[in-house]
């Protein structure tokens, strides 16, 4: 029996096994542990040998709890499978509470809180067996949580979209009118939602409940979401009679806020023998003059895009560099050597040091699919972006990053099927309007004072700095 003066602050930290999912929940884990609060982190069994990659890095030593010894790759596509497979927590409940009881046998003390990525469902029934609160934490920004505060009035009967009889959505065309978000063409608001309704509504409603949310984000990024997003956090709480909950924006969680030259290793890496080349590459370019092309950690290039992309290079005469970890084939004959002599273009098949990018003096933009650590990496180095939303909630990130914050322009749209294609042309012009044109300098500097923004907020003594503080706090003994 643990008497009070030994009681400790321990969160059970239970991550979803994607690269950047964990990357986030992980760095987040890491400031907490260094504020004096036990972690434990609770991951698919396969998952570890992954994870002990960061751990090392940090010389940090967490203790883990595995589950679902079966699961050796979680499934990423059709984004369903990932929806299926966020639910398999519910299914490993009592050995992971087993498991618990064991480690409290052996001096362990028991948990004290619960933060779990808000892809997982079933956390709320853990956090009652085990009597502790849950916090909600985001690797995505503001408006993805604002939008996923939406999801039970939106997604729902109630809502204003049809409900088929399988309980899919019927899918619109039309503008969304969410406070705080600019009016969002509804394949822009997460076309996933529309297939998979019931899990974006449960796990909004899960959130709502929560005491706390965390978000991976900095006031002055997201500023009218995260006024809504507090507002509506205060008003749903006054309609059910609860608590409200308290939101902790902690953001950038990513070295780049800090500009420190390191990279991660981590599952999802393929290879790292590109990663000196590419910088040696980008030594010998001018200042601003490079196109950082990249994808983030898992979404395959089609065939077709990488033909047209291409040819847009060639034409518009801006030097790349491109990561193409797939579809390499597709590449019209004699490109890579050709742009290569030409001291035009670096092609890394593998995985790269995208801070480092970012970071090198060389980049003056960058062509993402708005993954979230991607965004807020560009922003806090300073490099706009040409937006090309690929899946999940890319193309929520994108109108958001386009439409208020304007630090980047969007190449092609959205569509309930996924991104269209895009022609060569629009590439093209594109490019040249963000590496090129006026507007492009303009966007530019918009992103120049984020990035500094970003710097303070991290800072120690800045406002997320202060918020992992205030979050400490907030976890019982
Ligand atoms: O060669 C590479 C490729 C990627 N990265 C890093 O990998 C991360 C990629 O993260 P992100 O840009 O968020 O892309 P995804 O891997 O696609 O992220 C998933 O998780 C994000 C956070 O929840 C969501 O915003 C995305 O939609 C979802 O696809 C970033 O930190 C990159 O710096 C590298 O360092 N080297």
């Amino acid at each position: 029996m643990v008497s009070d003066g030994e009681r400790k602050k321990h969160a059970l930290v239970i991550p979803f096994p994607m690269h950047a999912h964990v990357a986030a929940i992980y760095r987040f884990a890491l400031q907490l542990a260094s504020r004096g609060v036990i972690i434990t982190l609770v991951v698919p069994a396969a998952e570890i040998p992954k994870m002990k990659k960061y751990e090392e890095l940090q010389g940090l030593d967490f203790d883990f709890i595995s589950y679902d010894e079966t699961v050796t790759e979680v499934p990423l596509f059709p984004f369903h499978k990932i929806v299926d497979f966020a639910s398999v927590l519910d299914q490993h409940f009592d050995p992971i509470l087993q498991e618990l009881k064991v480690r409290q046998t052996a001096g362990l003390p028991a948990p004290t809180c619960i933060i779990y990525d808000r892809f997982c469902t079933g956390v709320d029934v853990i956090s009652e067996k085990l009597g502790v609160p849950y916090y909600t934490f985001f690797s995505c920004g503001a408006v993805f949580a604002r939008y996923m505060q939406e999801a039970p009035r939106l997604l729902t009967k109630e809502g204003p979209f049809e409900v088929n009889e399988d309980g899919t959505l019927q899918r619109v065309d039309g503008p969304v009118n969410i406070p705080g978000l600019p009016p969002i063409p509804a394949p822009y608001l997460l076309a996933d939602s529309f297939r998979t309704p019931h899990w974006r509504v449960r796990t909004g409603r899960v959130m709502q409940n929560a005491p706390a949310v965390i978000i991976n984000t900095f006031y002055e990024l997201e500023k009218p979401q995260i006024d809504e997003f507090r507002r509506q956090c205060a008003e749903q709480a006054a309609a059910s009679g609860r608590k409200k909950s308290e939101v902790f924006l902690v953001g950038p969680l990513s070295d780049a806020a800090t500009f420190k030259d390191r990279s991660f290793v981590s599952g999802a890496a393929q290879s790292v023998n590109d990663r000196a080349e590419c910088l040696r590459w980008l030594d010998t370019q001018q200042p601003q003059s490079v196109l950082y092309i990249c994808l983030g950690s898992w979404v395959k290039w089609d065939p077709v895009q990488v033909v047209e992309l291409a040819v847009a290079l060639e034409a518009a005469g801006v030097s790349f560099l491109w990561v193409l970890s797939s579809a390499l084939e597709a590449l019209p004959e004699g490109f890579e050597q050709r742009t290569r002599e030409a001291g035009k273009g670096f092609i890394a098949s593998g995985w790269v040091p995208q801070l480092q990018i970012l970071h090198h003096a060389s980049v003056g933009g960058f062509i993402s699919h708005c993954g979230w650590n991607s965004c807020i990496e560009s922003v806090s180095l300073g490099v706009p972006m040409l937006c090309w939303p690929q899946i999940a909630e890319q193309p929520l990130n994108c109108r958001y990053l386009v439409d208020e914050a304007k630090v980047g322009v969007e190449v092609g749209h959205f569509t309930f099927d996924g991104p269209a294609l895009v022609r060569r042309e629009e590439f093209e012009s594109e490019i040249r309007r963000l590496m090129v044109d006026d507007e492009g300098k303009a966007i530019r500097s918009r992103v120049q004072q984020l990035k500094l923004n970003a710097h303070d907020a991290v800072a120690k003594g800045g406002a997320s700095y202060r918020a992992v503080d205030e979050l400490v706090e907030m976890i019982p003994f």
